[in-house]
């Protein structure tokens, strides 16, 4: 009895009183908490069916769990009080019945999770209960499988015997991940453990014997018991954790010596039997007789024969030599004849049998057939070819992993297509784009070799790219993959950036204004460069610029393509030279003087703006993040300032400009109308002034490896980049600097234009109001009723009171709430400004005032 108490002492541990304190039926409710909380199916599930529930905690943890308005279904064999949000029923899980309920309950549903914590009414025998309790284990899998959505979940209780592996393994085939756990509110001292199988495979067909414990929990035929290790290893020996094996009972088993001489399977009887006996049977055993007085039956074979449990190798050797000689004088032994073939055999089981098997030679011993050369070969080789493919399936899907991640990064715009040719060449292939063997292959080498780029005027690249037209066209495909994916890139970065598509658009009108006055396409441009490029060279192209007025159309189109853009008609861009062919420069001496020019040009270059007056830099200029800031004077340089003064011409025409006389006239005088835009212009103007630099310093000091740039058949994308990057750094003073900063400040301290188009409206108003007076005091003058002196006070009070209107705001109403101005919106019949009140506001601001004199009248 005593004993009994401490038992019962031991078992209320901590979660015994946690689950008093918290208001669980039974500390089993920790075990579905910390499992819960290892998992987390509860939170993931909407319905769930908790087989053998009673008294119920696991309902009452999964109701206070899982979200609202969850199906919560629990059976047990014994009634369960009833728990909020749940449905309970009594019930035995192993039968039909209590599957029809459960259906009925969950109508079309299917459940989350099938958890499972059943144990039958355990104490009879060990054995008895462990194998029950898997049996139930079985039928909560059966209801599982006819009640679990796919992917669902099945928790349950397993108790460890030799029966845990085999439903282990039924799990595993119908769960996708299956995980033995024991949480800590487990008793170790318990033989209990949990599986969470999660990932249902809910298969269409399931045979009922899988799930049958008979055929489950059978056992394989002899595949546990090694009886060749208990003989021929003797000495070590396996602890039985199972006790007696499944259907053996008895723990003494012995066999007549002759069943052992006349048996087939010696190792087999010697590994399972306690004894041979030499006993005769009332009717008798001639063998038997026989065996008793041969003179092999020695002393010693006797007591070998007697407790067969204790003997070791030695003794086993001895009792198998004793057989095979018994054998041969009863004439059940027939010799195989000694060859080769049974000399290997022998020595093959040899090594497998050591020395028991020589005796047995030739009759009972497995044979092995030896792995031929060739085959073993064979094997190896094919060994070692899997080994290369596994590694390169490995090296694969490494490759494709980068490629992945790649173009995720492009589509995500988080890298330039500039970056692609370097990790396109993939982990092998470092050198990627940029190997000299691919630019070797599209011609470029020798180009670079002969110090220029140029591809259209080399008569002997004709030659060879048609040898190497196949070359050309995989370099050409490259480069057309490039382009697209770099305007890919340009198109999503517009899409993502407003500016980027202004500047765009700016640069394509532009560039389409060039066109129209440089007079010619592009494609009759390629023709005629095709025709001519056999009988030209460079050199004689460029010895003599100033026969270009004597060459044939089809050579001038030829120069001019030969040359940098900059530099056609007259060393002056399209849009400037057709500018000076209007008919008011023709009297102008210096406009097509080449020395003018090219003057004219450097100033352009230098950011003199040869075009426009001082302009305020326009809204898109200033959103243009490439662009440079007015104030940033740094980066401002000759290629972007060029683009920087046609870009503010062109929004200049659409800009509203106010008052006419704010509107730059485009000459002064017949000359251009010359104005300073950057800190450069003006250092290099301040310096051209007051001579400290002459022209001819000028002009080689302009010559720079910017000055003939030839840019024709270089992709864009790396134009751009060129452009953001590579600038002539021309020097700026700092009295210059200080200088541009001070306009911009200037220009920048204008009123916006909505600014000024309130004040004008304003003004207008203003305007109105003063005809208006004005009509009305005429009318009252020619009121001929009223003395001079009314009209006089009239019309002044007329116009203080317009005076006054004139600032004077309009009221603001001030509305009851409730009653039929109850809610949100404009109370009826109220136009104009107004403000809500309620009874309980206006009385808290009487009180605060009371209060407020109050405290001033004590003082
Ligand atoms: C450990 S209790 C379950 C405790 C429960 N999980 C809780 O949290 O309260 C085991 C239950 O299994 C039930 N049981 C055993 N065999 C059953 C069967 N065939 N059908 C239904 N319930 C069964 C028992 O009645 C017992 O209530």
């Amino acid at each position: 009895m005593a004993i009994q108490k401490k038992n019962a002492k031991a078992r209320l541990d901590k979660y015994y009183y946690l689950a008093k304190e918290k208001g669980y039926r039974a500390r089993a409710a920790f075990k579905l908490i910390q499992l819960n909380k290892k998992y987390s199916f509860l939170q993931q599930s909407k319905c769930l069916i908790d087989l053998c529930a009673a008294p119920g905690s696991w309902l009452q943890v999964a109701a206070e769990t899982m979200p609202v308005k969850s199906l919560i279904v629990g059976v047990d064999l014994s009634p369960i009080k009833p728990i909020p949000k749940t449905i309970t029923f009594q019930g035995d899980i192993t039968t039909d019945k209590c599957r029809a309920t459960i259906r009925g309950h969950l109508k079309t549903w299917k459940a989350d999770c099938v958890i499972h914590d059943g144990a039958p009414n355990v104490g009879t025998a060990w054995v008895q209960d462990a194998f029950s309790q898997n049996e139930l284990v079985l039928s909560s899998l059966k209801l599982a499988t006819d009640f679990l959505a796919p992917n669902g979940f099945f928790v349950t209780k397993v108790f460890r015997s030799k029966d845990s592996a085999k439903l282990e393994w039924i799990f595993k085939q119908l769960f996708a991940k299956v995980e033995q756990t024991k949480p800590p509110s487990s008793r170790n001292v318990s033989a209990e453990t949990f599986y969470v199988c999660r990932g249902y495979k809910a298969p269409k067909n399931l045979d009922p014997r899988f799930l049958d414990p008979k055929y489950a929990f059978a056992e394989v035929e002899d595949a546990a018991v090694n009886m060749e290790a208990r003989v021929f290893n003797p000495e070590k020996k396996k602890r039985k954790r199972d006790g007696y094996e499944e259907g053996d009972w008895t723990q003494f088993h012995e066999a007549s010596a002759s069943e052992f001489v006349q048996t087939q399977d010696p190792i087999k009887m010697l590994g399972s039997l306690n004894k041979l006996h030499f006993r005769q049977d009332p009717d008798g055993d001639i063998a038997l007789a026989a065996l008793d007085k041969l003179p092999e039956t020695t002393t010693e074979v006797r007591l070998c024969c007697e407790d067969l449990k204790v003997l070791g190798r030695k003794e086993f050797k001895l009792l198998l030599k004793w057989r095979l000689k018994a054998r041969d004088r009863f004439g059940f032994r027939q010799k195989k004849p000694v060859g080769p073939e049974s000399t290997s055999d022998a020595t093959t089981a040899g090594t497998k049998h050591d020395t028991v098997a020589e005796g047995a030679a030739g009759e009972e011993v497995a044979t092995l057939e030896p792995m031929d050369e060739e085959m073993k070969l064979q094997e190896e080789v094919l060994h070692m070819k899997e080994l290369q493919d596994k590694v390169k399936r490995k090296e694969r899907r490494r490759n494709n992993e980068v490629k992945q991640k790649e173009i995720v990064r492009m589509q995500m715009g988080m890298m330039v297509p500039t970056e692609i040719g370097i990790e396109a060449g993939g982990p092998q292939n470092d050198e990627g784009t940029f190997r000299l063997r691919d630019v070797d292959k599209a011609g470029i080498g020798r180009q670079i070799v002969r110090g220029r780029m140029h591809t259209a005027v080399e008569p002997e690249k004709k030659a060879e790219s048609e040898d190497e037209g196949e070359e050309d066209e995989v370099g050409d495909a490259l480069e057309a993959q490039l382009d697209s994916m770099y305007e890919q890139y340009q198109e999503r970065r517009e899409d993502r950036d407003a500016k980027a598509k202004a500047k765009r658009m700016r640069k394509e009108a532009n560039a389409d204004h060039d066109d129209e006055f440089e007079g010619f396409d592009g494609e009759d441009e390629d023709e005629d460069r095709g025709a001519e490029t056999d009988a030209s060279s460079d050199a004689d192209l460029l010895e003599d610029e100033d026969d270009d007025a004597d060459l044939e159309d089809g050579d001038a189109t030829l120069l001019n393509e030969l040359r940098p853009k900059d530099q056609m008609k007259g060393g002056l861009s399209g849009r400037a030279a057709s500018f000076f062919q209007q008919d008011i420069f023709k009297d102008l001496g210096g406009v097509d003087d080449e020395g003018e020019d090219s003057e004219v040009e450097k100033q352009r270059d230098s950011g003199v703006d040869v075009d426009s007056p001082p302009l305020k830099p326009t809204e898109a200029e200033d959103e243009d993040e490439e662009d440079a800031e007015p104030m940033d004077i740094d980066e401002a340089s000759g290629e972007e300032e060029d683009d920087e003064i046609e870009d503010v011409q062109q929004v200049e025409e659409d800009e509203d400009w106010g008052s006419g006389d704010e509107k730059p006239s485009l000459e002064h005088e017949g000359r251009p109308n010359i104005d300073i835009i950057t800190a450069e212009a003006m250092t290099l103007a301040h310096a051209l002034a007051t001579g400290k630099v002459t022209r001819q310093q000028l002009e080689d000091d302009n010559f720079t490896k910017y000055s003939h740039r030839d840019t024709d058949g270089l992709p864009e994308w790396f134009l751009d980049d060129e452009g953001k990057h590579s600038k002539t750094q021309r020097p700026i003073s700092a009295e210059a600097a200080k200088a541009i900063k001070e306009k911009m400040r200037a220009l920048n301290a204008r009123p916006i234009k909505k600014v000024r188009e309130a004040k004008g409206r304003k003004t207008m108003r203003a305007a109105h109001r003063m005809e208006k007076l004005k009509k009305k005091s005429e009318g009252l003058a020619e009121g001929g009723d009223l003395s001079e002196k009314d009209k006089a006070s009239n019309i002044a009070k007329m116009m203080a009171k317009a005076k006054k209107g004139q600032n004077k705001r309009p009221p603001v109403k001030v509305v009851r709430a409730g009653g039929q101005n109850k809610g949100a919106g404009r109370p009826r019949g109220v136009k104009g400004k107004y403000k809500m009140v309620d009874p309980r506001l206006k009385k808290d601001v009487r009180g605060e005032k009371r209060l407020q004199k109050k405290i001033k009248g004590k003082k």
